[in-house]
């Protein structure tokens, strides 16, 4: 077995072999969550000329003396209404958020240090010179790197990028993943149950990890558990960027994968992890894309496809490598010790910190879907008491996304 580490050296290693997936030209409006193929540059500067950021009085700092002053009011300048006259000496204009600072100002006194009288303004307090005054380009200039290549596009960079003048952006193309779940005993969701028969849920818990991931999932028909039946199945995945199984990935006489698809040009590269759940994961290359054999168990198939499926899909978009980042949290229970396999705890938070789901089963979706995270014991981790911090993977609930 492999320790959890060796197998995702060779992973990125093996990935290296494979470029990065075309572009295509997107609306920045659908553009959350997609990988930028090229640096953006700025079309605009940002504010583009010197800006109020206060409701109040543009005023000269030259005009500053002792307190209170009174100024004439030339002006009314609003945002979107700029004002192409010129501030002289002992006047001042009425000024919005936002709005274009007139020349000869420098400085904005707030409306609640003013007092209007008709035609002129009383300024109660004065402020530093250049206060409330957004220099033109503070945020960027025309020219400036808005965005990098290969970043993926949070809403918060998507705003930026849109400043900048570009509604369109060029991306890397979601990669195509083909998920091929075999098994005799499984059926495409909807259809009629025979006894002993169960659903391909793993199509469905896969395919939206993989949307989540970045990729575009194909779910393709049930292969059955016959050599041939594996290697025809797979005939249906071309053009896709990856190929994914689910089930038959273990030891027994109807686990075919590795025999069904070898004989349709699956290349090995490893086969079985030290961890568990996922014991039997397989990668390798399937003609000229990269293989995931994922185990049948559903929870196994699901970390498996949270520690593998997600960072090949990420360098498939061109992204560099990022393993999963895992928090320290104090243990609210004592645990025992590990044993030869890295163990993926279905954990909650709990008061006191993190304590495991009560059964562990890798057939058990239900624990799954309700665990806040993944607690991570490595091989042979020694028996650990109540209050000792564990690295635990925490899902994206409850915390603000991108
Ligand atoms: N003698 C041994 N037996 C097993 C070993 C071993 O080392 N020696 N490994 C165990 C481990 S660990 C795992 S994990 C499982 C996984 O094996 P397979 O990948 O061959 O999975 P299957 O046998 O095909 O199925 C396992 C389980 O999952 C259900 N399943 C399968 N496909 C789906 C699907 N698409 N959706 C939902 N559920 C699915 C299937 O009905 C089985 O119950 O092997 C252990 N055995
Ligand atoms: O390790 Mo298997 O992956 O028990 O479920």
């Amino acid at each position: 077995m492999l320790p959890v580490e060796t197998a995702l050296d060779r992973l990125h290693a093996a990935l290296d072999g494979f470029g990065p997936v075309g572009t295509e030209d997107i609306s920045l409006l659908e553009a959350a969550g997609r990988v930028l193929a090229a640096p953006i540059v700025a079309r605009y500067t940002q504010p583009p000329q010197a800006v109020s950021a206060m409701d109040g009085w543009a005023v000269r700092s030259q005009d500053f003396g002792a307190t209170p002053l009174s100024l004439q009011i030339v002006a009314e300048i609003a945002a979107g209404h700029p004002w192409d006259g010129t501030l002289k000496a002992g006047e001042a204009a009425r000024i919005f958020t936002g709005a274009p600072l007139p020349t000869g100002a420098d400085t904005v006194v707030i409306q609640e240090n003013a007092d209007r009288d008709g035609e002129t303004v009383r300024l109660l307090s004065l402020p530093p010179p250049g206060k409330n005054v957004r220099a033109a380009g503070l945020d960027f200039r025309a020219g400036d790197t808005v965005a990098q290549a290969d970043a993926r596009l949070t809403g918060r960079r998507i705003g930026v990028i849109a400043a900048a003048g570009h509604p369109w952006v060029t991306v890397r193309r979601r990669p195509r993943v083909a998920i091929l779940a075999t098994g005799d005993e499984v059926r495409r969701p909807g259809d009629p149950l025979a006894p002993g028969q169960i659903v391909s849920s793993n199509s469905y818990a896969l395919a939206a990890l993989i949307r989540s991931f970045g990729g575009d999932p194909i779910v393709l028909p049930i292969a059955p558990d016959t050599l041939a039946g594996i290697a025809d199945a797979a005939e249906k995945a071309r053009g896709c960027d990856l190929l994914l199984t689910t089930g038959g990935a273990s030891v027994g006489d109807h686990d075919l994968v590795r025999e069904g698809l070898g004989a349709a040009g699956l290349e090995v590269d490893f086969w079985k992890i030290a961890m568990r759940p996922g014991k039997p994961l397989i990668f390798g290359r399937f003609r000229d894309v990269p293989f995931l054999g994922l185990p049948g168990n559903p929870v196994s198939s699901v970390v498996g496809a949270l520690l593998f499926v997600k960072p090949v899909i990420e360098r498939l978009l061109g992204l560099p490598r990022q393993d999963l980042v895992p928090v320290l949290m104090p243990l609210a229970v004592d645990l025992k010790e590990n044993d030869d396999r890295q163990d993926y705890v279905r954990a909650r938070r709990v008061e006191g910190g993190v304590a495991p789901l009560p059964v562990q089963d890798s057939a058990m979706m239900s624990a799954l879907a309700d665990a806040d995270g993944l607690l991570v014991r490595p091989p042979f981790d020694p028996a650990r008491r109540v209050g000792e911090k564990m690295p635990v993977i925490l899902f994206p609930q409850g915390s603000l996304p991108a």
